[in-house]
């Protein structure tokens, strides 16, 4: 099995860098190796004796542009290369780089991109301190207007390499060569959409140091938790595998619930409970089949439900309605220490009062899962959690202060456990920006949680089910397609 994929900040990655050199490894021989990379990629792009266009920046990421402007040239490539900033300011290892170069180097808001085969944007990784302006933003600008293929050093240039921001304008690159391991901003929006392809050069910096430097921040894919699935054997049978509960909404709010239901089932869950008021008994027993169903009157009637232990993964949210008796479902959940998920209402009905999660599901597995909105609604009154500019800081924070995992879902969903692994989700399409979504990812984590599965792999492979599933239709999926396409991904994973 095939290691998780660690992402580190730029920070962490400065930081290994050191540990890189403090180890014997020279930093311009670094540098060499990023510019050698940087070569190798521009070679797959531009045909032999192509025009290739170099725009450098002051710090070391400019430097790997000096490396790759003069092996290229030797490689037989018409190599022309502009300076950000003057050639007296450039030191140590981006100084000596620039010694390779045996072209000119004019200012690079002189050089022209119009009759470039290729375009190496070398200007800013990951030191970008503030946004574009001035010559910085002419040049981008320019870069941009010119329609020609982008290879970006390290990031695109105006990318935050730890937001995935714009700061300002950035390179929109068509291809991205990075170093020793992939940045926040490849994964999250919109820096992953700046980014075009992206690949990870190795240049000699062992994964022990990136581990030691980084180790908490994770690409989302079956690497990171394919391990704790549960691969039921001969011996397993439907009461090991749990019992999931789905709360449902009223009478003309039941669809929620049978599709949250319905997902738990797919993905594994050994038995699935849909908790109905008395008033939608008869519309969901129209519908129910394998999915069992019990009446539920309010928080009392979810009270004496969970009397029964073997009631082990709680769904709550899906259209249960934003009130004060959503509230107190959750509380009567929070007290019977299941594995539980919180969606939708049974967040939103907390707008303002995230206070009352303080803390409050550290006595067992739960997973939170807000989109923005929900996000930022419940937890108003935190600008600590609302401030950070980073999606993973924030969804991170939230985890820490409830105790649950917290699922911030987007193209960029970011799963955070409260111990402060993370993992950013790559797999999702627009696609799965349908009605009831939400409601079949809520489903498929309770599923795992009732087979065992621990609340962040559930989350997780939860997250990575659904998109996978979701992209294994396309256009015209609905979200009653997307249980049904479950056991077609599970069977490529399982197998
Ligand atoms: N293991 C690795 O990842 C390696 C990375 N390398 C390259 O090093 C850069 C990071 O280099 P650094 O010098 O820290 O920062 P930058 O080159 O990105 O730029 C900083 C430079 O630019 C100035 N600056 C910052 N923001 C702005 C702005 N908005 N406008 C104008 N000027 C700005 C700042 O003052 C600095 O002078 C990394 O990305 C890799 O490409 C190593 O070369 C190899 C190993
Ligand atoms: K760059």
């Amino acid at each position: 099995m095939t290691a998780p994929e660690l992402v580190l900040t730029p920070s962490e990655m400065k930081q290994a860098d050191r540990e890189a050199i403090a180890s014997g490894i020279p930093g311009i021989e670094l540098m060499r190796r990023a510019g050698r990379a940087v070569a190798d990629a521009a070679e797959k792009i531009a045909s032999s004796g192509g025009r290739i266009v170099v725009a450098a920046g002051p710090g070391l990421n400019g430097g790997d542009g000096f490396i790759a402007a003069a092996l290229l040239a030797e490689r037989g490539y018409r190599v022309s290369l502009g300076l950000l900033g003057s050639l007296d300011h450039l030191t140590g290892d981006t100084l000596e780089a620039a010694r390779d170069w045996r072209g000119e180097t004019p200012p690079a808001e002189e050089i022209s991109f119009h009759d470039a085969d290729l375009i190496v944007d070398a200007l800013f990784g990951t030191g970008l301190a503030r946004d574009l302006e001035g010559a910085a933003r002419l040049v981008v600008e320019r870069m941009n207007a010119s329609g020609k293929p982008i290879l970006a050093v390290d990031l695109p240039s105006g990318i935050d390499g730890s937001t995935g921001e714009v700061r300002g304008l950035a390179v929109k690159a068509t291809h991205t060569v990075t170093f020793a391991a992939r940045k926040p901003c490849h994964l999250l929006m919109p820096g992953r959409a700046f980014s075009g392809t992206v690949e990870v050069a190795d240049i000699g910096i062992s994964r022990e140091i990136l581990a030691a430097k980084g180790g908490s921040l994770f690409a989302n894919h079956p690497p990171l938790w394919l391990h704790a699935l549960p691969k039921p054997g001969l011996m397993s049978h439907k009461y090991e595998r749990g019992h999931t509960l789905v709360a449902s909404g009223g009478a003309t709010r039941t669809g929620a619930a049978r599709l949250a239901a319905r997902a738990a089932l797919r993905v594994g869950s050994g038995l699935v409970t849909v908790a109905s008021p008395p008033e939608a008994l008869g519309v969901n027993a129209a519908h129910l089949t394998a999915i069992m169903l019990r009446g539920c009157d309010g928080p009392e009637g979810l009270h004496a439900i969970l009397q029964d232990t073997r009631f082990n993964s709680l769904v709550l949210g899906p259209a249960l309605g934003i009130h004060s008796g959503t509230r107190a479902m959750v509380a009567v959940a929070v007290q019977a220490r299941r594995s539980l998920v919180l969606d939708a209402d049974a967040l939103t009905s907390f707008e303002g009062m995230a206070s009352e999660f303080r803390g409050a599901f550290r006595g067992a597995p739960a997973v939170l899962t807000p989109h923005d909105g929900e996000f930022s609604r419940l937890f108003k009154d935190h600008p600590d959690i609302l401030d950070p500019a980073s999606k993973i800081e924030k969804t991170r924070r939230a985890a820490a202060y409830t105790g649950a995992v917290v699922l911030l879902k987007g193209a960029d969903t970011v799963i955070a456990a409260p111990d402060g692994r993370t993992a950013i989700n790559e797999n999702g399409t627009p696609y799965l920006a349908t009605a009831g979504s939400g409601d079949t990812l809520c489903g498929l984590i309770a599923g795992l949680m009732a087979q065992g599965v621990p609340a962040f792999e559930a989350a997780c492979a939860g997250v990575w089910i659904h998109a996978e599933a979701g992209a294994s239709f396309g256009p015209g999926l609905i979200a009653e397609d997307l249980a049904e396409l479950v056991p077609g991904v599970l069977r490529n994973l399982l197998k």
